[in-house]
């Protein structure tokens, strides 16, 4: 603490000799906002009183990767002052090394991983990782090259966020899969490793009653988008702990690709309360709390803290919870609704996807939407997602039915629920609560040849469901044996949705599915597959059935419209023009997503319908200046104008005008 003091004295009195008020005045230019710099930046000016003030700001700067102009600190000082302040932060700046002591007296609290690391475990973690890469690139199991690609990426949304973009937007189908599934599973996976400067903010266990303050800590003044998890189940990765910030980060690199939020306005976040993975917990070079996790009340305690915080200081943000195990992600989206600006992305999001990819698959039989209560859906897997699509299919199928009781009751009849105990009936002991709705009687089932827990394969044969819809997170589980069964379906064009991801947890491959089925089939995965050449002139068509078409303009509706909250209304509004943004042709010929290079013209119009959503519920409060009663007297093109007019592209600001 000592020596460091000594640096910050150090180079405070140096910059005190060059960042002096007359030596801002004295600059010939004005900034973009046309003010002079020495009026703009009172932080500028706050360095002369407080010695660490431009070390906290300097250190902020390289953790937050704000621009100079959110940490209101003129450009033009920056880049006039460019290698001073790369060699005073250099001096000084220890990364995940800092104490307790110096991140709080430096206002970094949460800005790093808890997990105070001495200098030489920083190094032996850089060297394990520069190992690791040398293994992959001989013979690893993983692709290196994947890895290799999110680095540079990774590297140049450091150096240059607008560039970052500006690439990812115009490549988005062959870098989503980098920064998105189903790399970003391995850079989870890897990611104390990867680790070199934080994105976005932790709060751990050991943060309890600092959030209000810490939640200080993020140097932007405006935050839009928070995505957050717990990294208690990453993809079908299960528990990654800390390293669980690569898919909120991920997740938000979409949210700037496809809905054009400011990057300079979202926040990915960690709430850290330890992990129950056990190899990480013995992996002394993990950067996460190394502790099992919070349960019950104290678990509840710490989100509920976190959410006070954000809520607070960014009274108008939008959270995201992501990858939350099961568990938690129900009880938190109840307790968190009707209160916050929020939703779950894997129960809610992913429901939307999977009604729009059904309803495309009973367009593609040649049927109308309508004929959709008539489909046997089998599903393999009752988590978060699975009972998410469940919940959200049968509402579907019931306001087609007449949307009342019994066409509600009735629907429920349509669906096959298969988890790790096989399918689930009311005979099952113990049954989890959310699936309890979907549990078959056991009377009927027998008289369908099955029993409680009967095996997929046996539900498959006997039920010969027109859809297959895996949410399971096991990898294969559509064996040869399930595709055969499947074979027998009644449906004239039978639909296989394997949407668990990354890759390798996928329910069965494109290759196995169209190989084992031939080509009059409908597929969609969670991650992205090749079109399969069927070698007769015929080509398998791929859809990728991810809720990355429908989270972005979820997110975009509920800012633009100022909704209060986020409704059911809303969320079914996303889907049901997610539905219907295919044309008939495309459908016909098994395409019933689109592809991942239209995802900001469809995040735009799921945004457009959201935003009507919530403006005939009466939810929505407007947003810059227009309020809610001037959004409601815009035409549908004027509602789209809004929409595109309100999205980031990835365009350098002009930070100087020479004066006249
Ligand atoms: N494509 C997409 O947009 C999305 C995909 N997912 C994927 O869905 C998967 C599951 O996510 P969650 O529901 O949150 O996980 P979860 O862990 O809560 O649920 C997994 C479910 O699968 C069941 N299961 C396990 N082994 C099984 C087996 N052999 N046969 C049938 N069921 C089995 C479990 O009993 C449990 O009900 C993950 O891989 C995730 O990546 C999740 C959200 C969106
Ligand atoms: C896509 C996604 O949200 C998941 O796999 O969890
Ligand atoms: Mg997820």
């Amino acid at each position: 603490m000592a020596m460091l003091l000594k640096h910050v004295r150090a180079s405070s009195s140096l910059l005190k000799q060059h960042v002096t008020r007359a030596h801002l005045l004295s600059r010939p230019f004005t900034t973009t906002e046309g003010h002079r710099p020495s009026i703009v930046h009172k932080r500028s000016l706050d360095i002369l009183h407080d010695p660490c003030a431009y070390e906290k700001m300097l250190c902020k700067c390289l953790l937050s990767q704000m621009s100079p102009n959110k940490m209101k600190i003129s450009a033009a000082t920056l880049f006039n002052h460019d290698n001073l302040i790369k060699s005073s932060v250099i001096l000084f700046f220890q990364g995940t090394a800092f104490s307790m002591t110096e991140r709080d007296r430096l206002d970094l609290r949460g800005l790093l991983p808890p997990n105070v690391m001495s200098p030489d475990l920083q190094i032996e973690r850089f060297m394990v990782d520069l190992k690791r890469l040398e293994v992959q690139a001989r013979d690893g199991p993983s692709d290196p090259y994947a890895l290799a690609k999110w680095r540079i990426l990774n590297r140049l949304h450091d150096r240059n966020e607008t560039m970052y973009y500006k690439v990812l937007i115009a490549k988005i189908e062959e870098y989503a899969p980098i920064v998105y599934t189903p790399t970003v599973g391995l850079v989870c996976q890897n990611y104390s490793g990867l680790f070199r400067r934080p994105r976005g903010m932790y709060f751990s266990a050991e943060d309890r009653g600092e959030m209000m303050s810490m939640v200080y800590n993020w140097p932007a003044e405006q935050v839009d988008m928070i995505v957050v998890t717990d990294g208690s189940r990453i993809l079908g990765l299960g528990d990654l702990g800390v390293q669980g910030i690569g898919i909120a980060i991920g997740k938000l690199d979409l949210y700037v690709a496809a809905a054009g939020i400011n990057p300079q306005r979202v926040l990915p976040v960690m709430i850290d309360v330890g992990t129950n993975n056990e190899k990480l917990l013995e992996d002394p070079l993990y950067l996460g709390l190394q502790q099992h996790r919070l349960d019950g009340d104290d678990y509840l305690a710490v989100v509920d803290e976190f959410m006070e915080a954000v809520f607070t200081r960014w009274p108008n943000v939008i959270v995201q919870f992501e990858d939350f195990q099961s568990k938690w992600a129900f009880k938190l989206l109840q307790r968190y609704r009707s209160t916050y600006r929020m939703f779950n992305d894997d129960v809610q999001g992913t429901a939307g996807v999977a009604i729009a990819g059904l309803l495309g698959a009973v367009r593609a039989q040649g049927r109308p939407m309508i004929d959709f209560p008539k489909q046997k859906i089998v599903v393999a897997g009752a988590g978060s997602a699975g009972i998410g699509v469940l919940n959200a299919a049968r509402k579907t199928m019931a306001r087609m039915l007449g949307n009342n009781e019994v066409a509600f009751e009735s629907a429920k009849s349509q669906f096959w629920v298969v988890d790790a105990k096989g399918l689930i009936s009311e005979g099952r002991e113990n049954i989890d609560p959310d699936a309890l709705p979907f549990a078959r009687n056991l009377k009927e089932i027998e008289r369908q040849g099955l029993r409680e827990g009967a095996s997929l394969e046996e539900v498959v044969k006997q039920v010969k469901p027109d859809v297959l819809l895996g949410l399971s997170a096991v990898g294969g589980l559509f064996s040869k044996e399930v595709l055969e069964a499947l074979k027998d379906s009644t449906s004239t064009r039978p639909a296989i949705f394997a949407m668990s991801n990354p890759t390798k947890n996928a329910e069965c491959t494109a290759e196995e599915a169209f190989s084992i089925l031939g080509d009059n089939i409908i597929f969609a995965s969670g991650s992205p597959f090749s079109n399969v050449d069927l070698g007769n002139g015929h080509i398998g068509h791929c859809n990728q059935g991810n809720n990355m078409y429908l989270f972005p303009g979820i997110g975009l509706g509920t800012l633009l419209s100022g909704a209060r909250i986020i409704s059911d209304g809303m969320l079914q509004a996303a889907a049901e023009r997610l539905a219907t943004y295919m044309s008939e042709e495309e459908v016909l010929k098994g395409i019933i997503f689109p592809s991942t290079s239209r995802i900001r013209d469809i995040t735009e119009k799921v945004a457009a319908a959201v935003i009507k959503e919530a403006l005939e519920e009466d939810l929505a409060e407007g947003y810059h200046g227009m309020d809610a009663r001037e959004l409601k007297k815009l035409s549908e093109d004027e509602l789209a104008e809004f929409v595109k007019n309100n999205m980031w592209n990835p365009e350098y600001p002009t930070l100087v005008y020479k004066k006249e």
